[in-house]
């Protein structure tokens, strides 16, 4: 893929049109995570080409996982959680959240010092609440840089404590990361949680375990029992990822177009699957038939006040939405976003107000002034701030308003490196500039 930067002009070809949606990333990390410490070989199918899985796929590797690659499918070889054959000790997450969280719960099993590492804002980016934990379960993790990020040393001799407070108010990755090793814990695990963010996420690990023979039980999101025990192999297929379709169902609201969408689960558990209900609050009706679903869009889109804390990816997605509707908006619950990619509030409040848009950022919500008649006359220039989901939000607006030019648009590689062909299908035109 080229990083020319994207002159996007408006959709003009209004025909029916189709787009299937990668493996979610998320569930591709949980699977490979989990695969990598099972008894026995699984098959995963349907895994995303994306960076994030990619690095999780590479870190691995290096940690002595044989993990063989036939087109989307991989066959992972399990290790029952004995890490004898370890290739290279540090593991580089690139700028992958996921991937460095549920890493460095990993490292953990390992016996060896393993320095779990990254790249730019990653870097930054909090990890201190995991740190904590792990080190109330005896395991000792020394920050190599800035305190409480990422690069860090982990080392464990695996006599683990059976019970633990994590905080869970700054990110549900913790929380997941530490329920999927604790099976492997001598005395299993009580698990408990304060403040729990993002909860779908954590429902999306407990199926996976479940899926892989490890039942978790949940109380409230508050403390979790997870007895001591082994995953087994599987077969599992990766669903399509609902928070990259989101911007899919986003171009059909903005432009009118209908697309119809394949690839989705629509009884996932994946908390971006709500999108469709809130589309339908701003008016969009919704088709469904043979797994194919379509967004038929209304003629004004509706303000909207919701809280979105259980879906913080699509919540930038709604927020660039409601920049064209007929009214105020309010979206709360978004506390956890300024420690994602970049800061996203503040970065959608810049570059929305490039093309006229007004918002109002508070610590954790932002009130978005619709304006329902936007048009663009010159040539904006939108930066991505090094955020997948910033140039993917600009792509919709700029399926409606035209003359966009969306910069490093190769960012959208981190979790969607076909995005940029499923618009060209779609009719999107864009020149590089
Ligand atoms: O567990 C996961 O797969 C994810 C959890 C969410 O993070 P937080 O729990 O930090 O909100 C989400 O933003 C991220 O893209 C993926
Ligand atoms: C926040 C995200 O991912 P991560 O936390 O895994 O970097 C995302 O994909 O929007």
């Amino acid at each position: 893929m080229t990083n020319k930067n994207k002159l996007i002009s408006k959709i003009t070809d209004f025909t029916t049109k189709t787009a299937q949606i990668p493996g979610s990333k998320s569930i591709a990390n949980r699977a490979l995570m989990i695969s990598s410490i099972a008894n026995g070989v699984s098959k995963l199918s349907n895994i995303p080409e994306c960076d994030d899985v990619l690095a999780f796929v590479d870190a691995l590797e290096n940690l002595g996982i044989k993990c063989e690659k036939d087109g989307d499918k991989m066959q992972i070889f399990g290790n029952s959680g004995k890490f004898e054959n370890i290739k290279n000790t540090v593991l580089n997450c690139k700028i992958a959240g996921t991937t460095s969280r549920f890493l460095t719960a990993l490292a953990s099993l390992c016996k060896r010092e393993i320095v779990v590492t990254g790249e730019g804002k990653l870097l930054e980016r909090p990890i201190k609440d995991l740190c904590n934990a792990l080190l109330a379960l005896n395991v000792d993790v020394k920050y190599l840089k800035n305190d409480g990020c990422v690069p860090v040393s982990v080392s464990s001799s695996c006599n683990f404590a059976s019970e633990v407070l994590i905080n869970g108010a700054i990110s549900s990755q913790y929380t997941s990361a530490l329920l999927m090793i604790a099976p492997y814990f001598s005395s299993g695990l009580q698990l408990r949680a304060s403040s729990p963010v993002s909860k779908p996420y954590i429902d999306l690990t407990i199926d996976i375990m479940g899926t892989f023979g490890v039942k978790v039980e949940n109380n409230e999101y508050l403390s979790y029992n997870i007895p001591k025990s082994q995953y087994t192999s599987q077969d599992f297929a990766i669903e399509g990822d609902w928070s990259s379709a989101s911007y899919f169902f986003g171009i059909s609201m903005l432009t009118g177009m209908k697309i119809e969408i394949s690839g989705l689960k629509t009884t996932s558990l994946q908390g971006d699957r709500r999108i469709l209900d809130i589309f339908k609050q701003l008016g969009a009706k919704i088709e469904e038939n043979n797994n194919i679903i379509s967004l038929i869009a209304p003629k004004t889109i509706k303000a909207l006040k919701i809280n979105m804390e259980n879906m913080p990816d699509s919540a930038m997605t709604i927020i660039c939405t409601l920049a064209f509707a007929d009214g105020i908006s309010e979206i709360s619950g978004l506390s956890t976003l300024k420690n994602k990619e970049t800061d996203r509030l503040a970065a959608l409040h810049n570059e929305l107000q490039k093309i006229g848009i007004n918002t109002e950022v508070f610590t954790d919500k932002i009130v978005i002034y619709g304006n329902s008649e936007l048009k663009l006359e010159n040539c904006v220039e939108i930066e991505t701030y090094h955020d997948h989901r910033m140039a993917m939000c600009f792509a919709m607006i700029a399926s409606r308003l035209g003359n966009l030019a969306i910069l490093d648009p190769k960012v959208v590689s981190k979790s969607m490196p076909e995005f940029w062909d499923i618009c060209k299908k779609i009719g999107l035109n864009f020149n590089v500039c």
